[in-house]
């Protein structure tokens, strides 16, 4: 496939949201390195480059153990605003007008972190975004799915001070071995509370798990999805029910979800009707922001302008955004794809 930097110029300026982003896998090792020595926290890594070498892995847990690790140099508020900061400013770049960002509360509490710094920092960079660089931002509290049900129940109570500032609730982490159903009554108080549900599900995970995300946790969108294509009864159920699937082609590519770019089904999921987006999951750790993943999945697919349109169109039909500000941005996108 030749190179067109006709068409990245395109998929840069693309408008666009990004709907699967978990902040903590945004933190770029010379941050890690700043921080760690801003708050003197002990790191098993001399250097940034010594940081990006251990960056190779075969399967989710391998990047989910490093992950955690380098989370551990957040402590402060003004931590998870620089945090933030950096990635609204990286997603400003690249034509993101709107973010939904995952964060892992229990990843700081369990470190004695209260989880009110880790809201104070990412709400005050989610202000800054809109003030800087017109982007709207919300977040999405993630329980870690390796912890029991009633941890995530401590968490979510902790969090009800700032429910109201909250786009919804989210399941990350290790997901072999922990279905959806482990989660089934959390997600039903989340829901009560006026908030939105969405899980990552079918990653690793079994169609069963996709299936449980659904019935049981009512998910209103799939983070992956991949492996629902295993089941074309799952197929068509999502297609018939409009869910959106975020899709994240280089994490998939990093953590041998899929073989390799030119393998991936990015282009199928469309074709089959799915309401695919692509997103970049944790950029830091995986080699790039939401363009590189365009572009990536563009090179290995053989995209055109139509289909990457209306992959960026569906990250605005996927988003949590009120009516008026959807029609705005679908306006905005005609406008583009016509012009270019
Ligand atoms: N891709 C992913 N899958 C599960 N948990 C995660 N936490 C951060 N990134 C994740
Ligand atoms: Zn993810």
């Amino acid at each position: 496939m030749q190179h067109d930097p006709a068409l990245d110029r395109f998929i840069l300026a693309l408008p666009k949201a990004e709907l699967h982003l978990h902040i903590e896998g945004s933190l770029e090792p010379e941050l890690m390195m700043a921080l760690a020595r801003r708050n003197r926290v002990d790191l098993p890594f001399r250097t940034v480059e010594e940081v990006r070498a251990a960056y190779q892995f075969s399967r989710l847990q391998d990047f989910l153990d490093i992950y955690y690790q380098g989370a551990a140099v957040l402590r402060t508020a003004e931590d998870f605003r620089d945090l933030g900061r950096a990635y609204f400013d990286r997603a400003a770049a690249d034509s993101v007008r709107h973010a939904e960002i995952f964060f892992d509360p229990q990843t700081h509490t369990a470190r004695g972190i209260p989880i009110g710094i880790v809201m104070e920092g990412l709400l005050a960079a989610v202000e800054e975004a809109r003030v800087r660089h017109g982007i709207t931002g919300g977040l999405i509290l993630c329980f870690l799915r390796h912890l029991d049900e009633e941890e995530a129940f401590a968490t979510f109570r902790a969090a009800e001070p700032w429910l109201d500032r909250l786009l919804g609730v989210g399941l990350d982490s290790s997901e072999l071995g922990h279905p959806p159903a482990k989660f089934a009554r959390v997600f039903a108080a989340a829901g009560a509370a006026g908030l939105k549900r969405v899980a990552h599900a079918g990653e690793e995970g079994p169609p069963a798990y996709v299936t449980e995300a659904l019935d049981l946790l009512q998910v209103d969108r799939l983070d992956h999805g991949n492996r629902a294509l295993e089941s074309p009864e799952l197929v068509a159920r999502l297609a018939r029910d409009a869910m959106t699937l975020t899709v994240c082609p280089l994490s998939n590519l990093k953590l041998c979800v899929v073989d390799a770019m030119d393998a991936h089904p990015i282009d199928r999921m469309l074709a089959l009707g799915l309401r695919a987006t692509i997103n970049s999951d944790d950029p830091a750790y995986f080699g790039g922001y939401v363009a590189d993943n365009y572009r990536a999945a563009a090179a290995g697919r053989g995209l055109d302008r139509a289909a990457l349109g209306q992959l960026a169109r569906n990250s605005f039909l996927g988003a949590f955004l009120p009516e008026a500000d959807l029609v705005q941005h679908l306006c905005a996108l005609d406008a583009f794809l016509t012009a270019h």
